[in-house]
């Protein structure tokens, strides 16, 4: 079977790809804000249309509501779509998310971040370029391009895009439940393109993701923010007990402080040690994916990646209502949240990992001797996810990028967490596929967020030959 005419094509309409790409990173579809959930539900809406143009059968699930910045709000639409009922061809489950993470161009950006530009590089700069943007588009590319050449698809399609995966999946997994056996029904095999490769230039297949468990740090004093001139010296300072608390949590090693977290990872086997010996992989990838800065914590390669992949890190994210803009101000912060999270691993469970963390800046704030008031808000959980590179799903995937790329794809695991991963796992009882087409240096949720046009338009070739070789490969 040739695809020659397919990667023709779609070398020869990359630029409509790109227009499109352009115009949805245009959507500024931030799940984390209220004032932008109408964004958010027009991305959805677009997605929708886009389907139908090209011939899908369309679901819109409403999810339900939930609570932000104060009010309730609707959780923006799942979109549920079938491309192709033949019950001769094998059925694959494509996930993918429409929401993106906030930016503003004075975090740092170049460009302004909703306007999708080209560098000399090819770089295709924007929100969303690479996290989820591209490759859900790239998805729907790859359908258009083989009703452009009159080219069979020989699996049928299932999608279920959703537009609250930065923000913990809410209400999703309650849908893949009551779907399990409805929509659901007849999948075979589940594929994801939402992480990045190794390095710039091969592929990759992953098998694993860590979770995340997400928390907030409250230290409310006065009724309202105050002069440091008149107040200072004179009452307890919520940013004082609040900084004390997040350096508490964390080394400058990396080494997490909370007794018991580390307790619960996985021994590493001598079998997993192997898997990490082939990577092609070296501190010069995580420079170039740094900005050229090398600040790594560990001196040998395998050891940064098993601290990517296989054992928990906590992150200090950043810390609401307190003063961060230029300027001298003399303030007092009143109420400030300091927000950090611990990505999981094997085998540490959510509501273990909240409890320790509780208890743990519970007796820490009790030492500090404040008259402030402490509220640990524990946001969302997504578990991690490990499966095996064994199954025919990823056989079709290393001969996809064998195709496309000319060579063999790196196996890797994922630092970063795609909740929905597991509960496709467990809820359908099927093998889930990692596919990604970013790179290591796109930047997701950083400042100049870009995927390269070679990867995009690559991206789209990869999807469609896997099309083919999901139908090839023998299942036994
Ligand atoms: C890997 C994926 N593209 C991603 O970026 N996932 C997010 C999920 C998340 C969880 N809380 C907020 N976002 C991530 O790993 O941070
Ligand atoms: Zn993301
Ligand atoms: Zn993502």
């Amino acid at each position: 079977m040739s695809l020659d005419k397919f990667f023709d094509t779609v070398n020869q309409d990359q630029d409509n790809y790109v227009a499109k790409l352009k115009e949805i990173v245009a959507i500024p579809s931030i799940s984390c804000v209220a004032e932008r959930r109408a964004d958010t539900v027009r991305m959805g809406e677009w997605i929708i249309a886009e389907l139908e143009r090209l011939g899908a059968t369309t679901k819109r699930v409403e999810p339900g509501t939930q609570q932000l910045d104060g009010q309730t709000v609707d959780l923006p639409p799942v979109v549920l779509a079938t491309y192709g009922t033949d019950p001769s061809k094998k059925t694959v489950l494509i996930y993918g998310h429409y929401d993106v993470q906030p930016a503003l161009k004075e975090d740092g950006w170049n460009t302004d971040p909703f306007t999708l530009v080209e560098d000399k590089e090819h770089r295709l700069i924007g929100r969303g370029s690479t996290d989820d943007k591209g490759p859900v588009l790239g998805w729907l590319c790859a359908i258009e391009a083989h009703q452009k050449i009159g080219l069979d698809i020989p699996v049928n399609l299932k999608f279920c895009f959703e537009g609250m995966e930065e923000s913990g999946s809410e209400g999703l997994d309650a849908i893949i439940a009551a779907e399990a056996e409805g929509y659901f029904k007849g999948v075979d095999c589940v594929c994801i393109s939402d992480n990045y490769w190794l390095g710039k230039t091969k592929p990759c297949l992953t098998y694993g993701l860590r979770g995340i468990n997400y928390f907030g740090i409250s230290v409310k004093g006065p009724a309202q923010d105050l002069h440091s001139g008149v107040f200072g010296g004179t009452v307890h300072e919520p940013m004082t007990d609040l900084i004390t608390l997040m350096a508490s949590l964390v080394d400058s090693q990396g080494r997490i402080r909370v007794p018991g977290i580390m307790d619960q990872v996985a021994d590493l086997t001598d079998a997993e040690k192997k898997t990490y010996e082939g990577l092609d992989f070296s501190h010069a990838d995580l420079h170039a994916a740094l900005g050229g800065a090398k600040t790594e914590l560990h001196a040998d390669p395998q050891d940064t990646l098993m601290h990517r992949w296989r054992y928990p890190a906590l992150s200090l994210h950043g810390i609401e209502g307190a003063f961060y803009a230029p300027g001298g101000k003399t303030v007092i912060p009143s109420h400030p949240i300091g927000k950090f999270s611990i990505r999981t691993v094997p085998d540490m469970d959510p509501h273990t990992v909240d409890k320790l963390v509780k208890e743990y800046l519970e007796a820490e704030f009790k030492k500090l001797n404040s008259k402030n008031t402490l509220t640990i808000i524990c946001g969302h959980h997504g578990k991690p996810w490990v499966s095996s590179p064994d199954h025919w799903n990823f056989v079709a995937g290393a001969k996809a990028v064998e195709r496309v790329f000319n060579c063999q794809p790196d196996l890797t695991r994922e630092g970063g967490s795609i909740p929905v991963t597991l509960t496709f796992q467990d809820a359908l009882k099927k093998n889930v596929l990692l596919l990604p087409m970013g790179a290591c240096d796109d930047g997701a949720h950083s400042i100049n967020e870009k995927v390269d046009r070679r990867n995009f338009v690559e991206g789209i070739k990869l999807y469609g030959a896997y099309f083919h070789e999901l139908a090839a490969v023998k299942t036994e």
